[in-house]
């Protein structure tokens, strides 16, 4: 439904986007995900028509919509796609509404069609008693509401959000998440997600693009990301808390903790946090870091502890009574889970 051929964007001399390529069919739900400045704005501007592809050709449905070697970009308004952005830009001086109908009028739409959109929509977005209200009488998160709203409104058939739950309060985001799928579905529409919280992603999409300086990482679905990350970029983005990585020095974990299964090896390896556990002393298969900080997490608890570069996240069965500073020690299992080059790239 949607293919993206060797994207490009060039800014002065500057590649925010250098060769992405991907596809993704009808109903997808799509999210680019990866740190600031890794391109996934430019990306999704490109998707709307709002920016011109450097080289590369972005595809709906078989039929070619920007072609950066030909210079040509189908007009935002002619693509079939609907934005939402982080801020909601709603209209101040419109009633809800009027916002939702905006462009069903842009779109020549007569009185009854439109007036039965409006009410459609208001419903699938729970906002039917705000509809006579502005802009300033509703919280963010109804506004975002009413965004979305406005968005679906014409029945486009890819949707496209730019970081819409960033502005809300940690719960709103949480029930926004299961709210946004559910209007996905409803509208059958193909979607194109791009946010920095790797939650988010693992949590709404049917596709992920891990994004970072510009290209892609690694696409795949979030099972697949987090069981087989390609690189270590990606082992240590993706999964709640994301993998640890120890880096191997001739063999040895921070170059002291010798391995004999890793004998002459550099790299990086890698250990899920629900693999480590502590022990009471230190030994031949345990890290000695600082603790840093303890958090529970649905029964169990997350310990952290940190000493130079090194960060170890070990899930274990109780809140620790440690003070911060004192000594802990992580006790490795048998083998490492994976292992990663210098290069980055995973090489088991
Ligand atoms: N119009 C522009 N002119 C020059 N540079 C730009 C322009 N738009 C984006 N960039 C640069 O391109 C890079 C990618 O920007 P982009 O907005 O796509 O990143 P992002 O991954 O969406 O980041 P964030 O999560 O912070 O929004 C950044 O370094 C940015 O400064």
């Amino acid at each position: 439904m949607i293919q993206i051929e060797s994207l490009h964007k060039q800014f002065g001399s500057y590649e925010a986007v250098q060769g992405v390529s991907l596809s993704v069919p009808k109903g997808a739900f799509l999210v680019l995900v990866g740190p600031s400045g890794c391109g996934k704005s430019t990306i999704l501007r490109m998707l709307a028509g709002l920016e011109a592809p450097t080289s590369g050709t972005i595809t709906f449905g078989g039929n070619t919509v920007s072609d950066g070697g030909r210079g040509w970009v189908i007009e935002p308004s002619r693509r079939d796609t609907g934005l939402v952005f982080q801020s909601y830009a709603l209209w101040p001086h419109m009633t809800v509404a009027g916002n939702i109908d905006w462009p069903l009028k842009v779109a020549g739409l007569d009185r009854d069609k439109r007036c039965s959109r409006v009410g459609e929509v208001l419903d699938l977005l729970g906002i039917g008693q705000l509809a006579a209200r502005y802009p300033n009488e509703i919280s963010g998160g109804q506004q975002q509401r009413v965004a979305i709203a406005r968005m679906i409104a014409p029945k486009p058939g890819i949707l496209l959000f730019d970081e819409p739950l960033s502005n809300l309060d940690a719960k709103l985001r949480v029930e926004m998440r299961t709210e946004l799928l559910r209007v996905h579905r409803a509208t059958g529409a193909t979607s194109v997600y791009v946010t920095h919280d790797q939650v988010e992603a693992m949590t709404m999409a049917t596709h992920v693009a891990v994004m970072n300086a510009g290209r892609i990482e690694q696409f795949g679905s979030p099972g697949e990301l987090v069981a087989r990350p390609r690189t270590a970029f990606v082992a240590t983005f993706v999964g709640t808390p994301p993998a640890n990585l120890v880096p191997v020095v001739n063999g040895a974990y921070c170059g002291r903790l010798a391995d004999a299964a890793l004998a002459g090896r550099n790299g990086s390896a890698m250990f899920r946090p629900e693999e480590l556990t502590l022990a009471e002393s230190p030994s031949d298969r345990t890290l000695t870091l600082d603790y840093a900080e303890a958090s529970p997490m649905a029964g169990r608890v997350m310990v952290t502890g940190i000493r130079a570069d090194l960060r170890l996240t070990a899930i274990v069965d109780s809140l620790p009574s440690f003070s911060v500073g004192h000594e802990v020690h992580f006790q490795l299992p048998p083998a490492p889970s994976m292992f990663f080059t210098p290069e980055g790239v995973r090489a088991q």
